[in-house]
């Protein structure tokens, strides 16, 4: 009997996360500003925070179950907006699941806003060093791509948080570099709510890296409906509310997980 039951729990995860809500960028966008509108009354800082321990609980979980948390060597890529923040934020918090995580942000260039800079500050209480690619790297030399994959592999792990659901193609300089990097490297590569270079609704048609695993935020985005990888996604912080107003499927969290694995 007990088994019957929790084949039928199982049975019911599965049916809800294989019918959870997919968002488009704009359905992601107006999502995000409606949390942090008066009426629901979250911040950024308080939603980056969020965000950013369930991509560090969900990455603690992998390492675990999939590497023996044998890697511990790990690099945060951040870009410019909040996707950047959220890898700032996550790499705090892994820093706390586990004394031998090696934690290095590796930033595309130094950021001018006062947020940014806050949370930088905070990682540097935590002894994470904190690299900006042109002081690392001429990106301009000819052997530029080369010394970039050079750098990434000499970590255990990548953290992608270079762009988020923001992002429009076609890439810049230099994250076109860095990418392209991405593609050669073969440390397992995480990535925060959209693999970067991927379009947040049509998905990896520019030809970027294929990630080994993805963290979506909030709810998952159309672009990563045919994502090969391990997919989860973090956002047990979103209120009970918005599955109603915008007719959202959220997916089943357990106990009290900050993410749940997509089946
Ligand atoms: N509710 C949630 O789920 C939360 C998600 N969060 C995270 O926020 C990002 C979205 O952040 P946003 O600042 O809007 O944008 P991005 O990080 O995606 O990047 C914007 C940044 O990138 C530059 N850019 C855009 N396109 C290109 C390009 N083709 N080439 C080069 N540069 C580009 C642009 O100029 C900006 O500077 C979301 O994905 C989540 O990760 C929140 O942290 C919490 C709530
Ligand atoms: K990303």
């Amino acid at each position: 009997m007990k088994r019957l039951q929790v084949l039928r729990n199982q049975f019911t995860q599965l049916k809800m996360n294989q019918s959870i809500t997919y968002l488009s960028q704009k359905e992601a966008y107006e999502s995000d500003q409606d949390l942090m509108s008066n009426r629901v009354g979250y911040s950024i800082d308080i939603l980056m925070e969020l965000a950013g321990q369930s991509v560090a609980h969900c990455f603690h979980h992998i390492n675990k179950k999939y590497h023996n948390q044998k890697l511990k060597n790990i690099l945060v890529i951040c870009g410019p907006g909040n996707n950047g923040g959220d890898g700032m934020v996550a790499a705090r918090h892994i820093a706390h699941l586990d004394k031998a995580y090696k934690l290095t942000i590796l930033l595309l260039k130094a950021p001018a806003k006062d947020f940014f800079i806050n949370q930088l500050t905070i990682c540097k209480q935590y002894s994470i060093p904190i690299k900006e690619l042109p002081n690392e790297i001429d990106v301009n030399a000819e052997n530029a791509l080369e010394k970039i994959q050079l750098l990434f592999k000499s970590y255990d792990i990548v953290i992608d948080a270079l762009f988020g659901f923001s992002f429009q193609p076609p890439v810049k300089p230099p994250s076109d570099i860095v990418l392209q990097a991405l593609k050669n490297v073969d440390v397992p590569i995480y990535s925060v709510d959209i693999p970067s270079g991927w379009d947040v609704e049509k998905g990896n048609i520019h030809n970027s890296f294929d990630p080994a695993y993805l963290i979506s935020l909030t709810l998952p985005k159309e672009g990563s409906r045919n994502f090969k990888g391990k997919h989860f996604v973090g956002g047990r912080f979103v209120p009970y509310e918005f599955s109603e107003k915008y007719k959202w499927v959220m997916p089943d969290y357990k106990d009290n997980e900050t993410f749940v694995e997509l089946e």
